[in-house]
């Protein structure tokens, strides 16, 4: 890995691993979880609510911070740590997929995409140069690759072409990211649910060099089936010394199972997203606090679980609040849920290194099979 960054595995279960990635901003304990933290801020949260919930990094995304408030802005005022107050590591997403996912009026071609904003109908420019700038301007301690990531469903030769596209820019991505000490470049794995296509994009990858490798490309709608189905191959063609890094998720069940297959790091807006739609994720499923039955509930939301929602208040009064559309709503059930997502980390951090990730993961599926939420 990059001098000043160093990835050391502590133990492994079965395809499991736990370890830790030393920063120079600090240290990120795998498996672990990405708070997002979209356009500088996880929503909702201050930064100290989202490290007292156990994260050691999140995620800011290239696409919203170069649009608003613009990447050289973020640099003058001292760079993203700086300006959002969030002195951890931080991993920038390189744009592309959120240009995708996101813009209009866009334009691909071998140079990069133009495209315009989904904020004001602006032009915009992204190429693997540009977003290796931007990243540097932002100050982000893990960069990721520039790649496409192609919608689903599609055709073979369409994942085919749009995959070799990406290794061409992950080239340029490498060569414009230089040798930065102290910061982190991942490439991005690509190729569908096709094990040919994922194999010839990891082998791509692996002679180009990275920091770390991300299995991308998923959790674009295949469902966890297919998804799993990737995993149960992908992330062994990728160097064990190095940190793997799941894109876009997930669901509790999505990331046991991926930690099961090998994979050390994700990220995933649902633990927040949902906090702010009424939506709580506890160890016996899903509360849908919007639910007339939770009117007169004394009870918290989780018994056991130490967060500051479940220790001061009922699920009466988080009924009320999120009928009532009051602010405080998403501030607890996205600090709740949030706690909730580092719990599941931490159990598979201690499982894994006891050797006892199988009971483990047998009692989190048992719990959320009781129901009785
Ligand atoms: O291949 C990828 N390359 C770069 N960024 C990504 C982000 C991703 N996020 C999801 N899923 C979560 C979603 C967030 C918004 C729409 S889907 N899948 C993803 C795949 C990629
Ligand atoms: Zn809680």
């Amino acid at each position: 890995m990059a001098t000043g960054f160093s990835f050391t595995l502590h133990a492994t279960d079965g395809r499991a691993r736990t370890g830790v990635i030393a920063t120079p901003r600090g240290e990120i304990r795998t498996p672990a979880f990405m708070p997002v933290g979209t356009a500088g801020t996880v929503k909702a949260m201050l930064p100290e609510s989202v490290r007292a919930t156990g994260a050691d990094i999140l995620l800011g995304n290239t696409y919203h911070l170069m649009l608003r408030p613009g990447a050289e802005r973020v640099a003058r005022l001292g760079g993203l740590h700086r300006f959002m107050n969030w002195e951890r590591p931080i991993l920038t997403d390189s744009g592309g997929f959120q240009v995708m996912s996101l813009s209009g009026l866009r334009k691909l071609t071998e140079e990069g995409v133009t495209f315009s904003s989904h904020i004001d109908g602006s032009k915009h420019h992204l190429t693997p140069e540009r977003s290796m700038e931007i990243q540097k301007l932002l100050g982000s301690d893990i960069v990721m690759a520039f790649d496409e990531c192609p919608a689903l469903p599609a055709a073979d030769e369409a994942v085919a072409a749009s995959m070799r596209l990406s290794m061409r820019w992950a080239r340029r991505s490498r060569e414009s990211f230089g040798d930065r000490p102290g910061h982190a470049l991942f490439g991005i794995v690509q190729g569908g649910v096709s094990r040919d296509l994922r194999e010839e994009s990891a082998a791509a990858l692996t002679a180009i060099g990275f920091d770390g490798y991300a299995v991308g490309g998923l959790a674009v709608g295949e469902g966890q089936a297919a998804m799993f189905g990737v995993l149960d191959y992908a992330p062994d063609l990728l160097p064990e010394d190095r940190p793997r890094y799941l894109m876009g998720v997930g669901k509790p069940d999505d990331i046991v199972g991926a930690v099961k297959r090998g994979i050390d790091m994700m990220d995933c807006v649902l633990p927040s997203r949902s906090g702010r739609t009424g939506q709580a994720w506890t160890r016996r499923g899903q509360v849908n606090l919007r639910n007339a039955r939770h009117a007169d509930d004394p009870r918290p939301l989780d018994e056991e679980c130490q967060c500051p929602a479940c220790r001061g208040y009922s699920r009466a009064y988080l009924h009320h609040v999120v009928r009532a559309g009051e602010m405080i709503a998403g501030m607890l059930l996205t600090w709740h849920n949030l706690h909730y997502f580092q719990e599941i980390m931490a159990g598979m951090r201690e499982a894994i290194a006891a050797g006892q990730f199988e009971d483990w993961e047998r009692g989190f599926h048992v719990l959320r099979a009781e129901g009785d939420i």
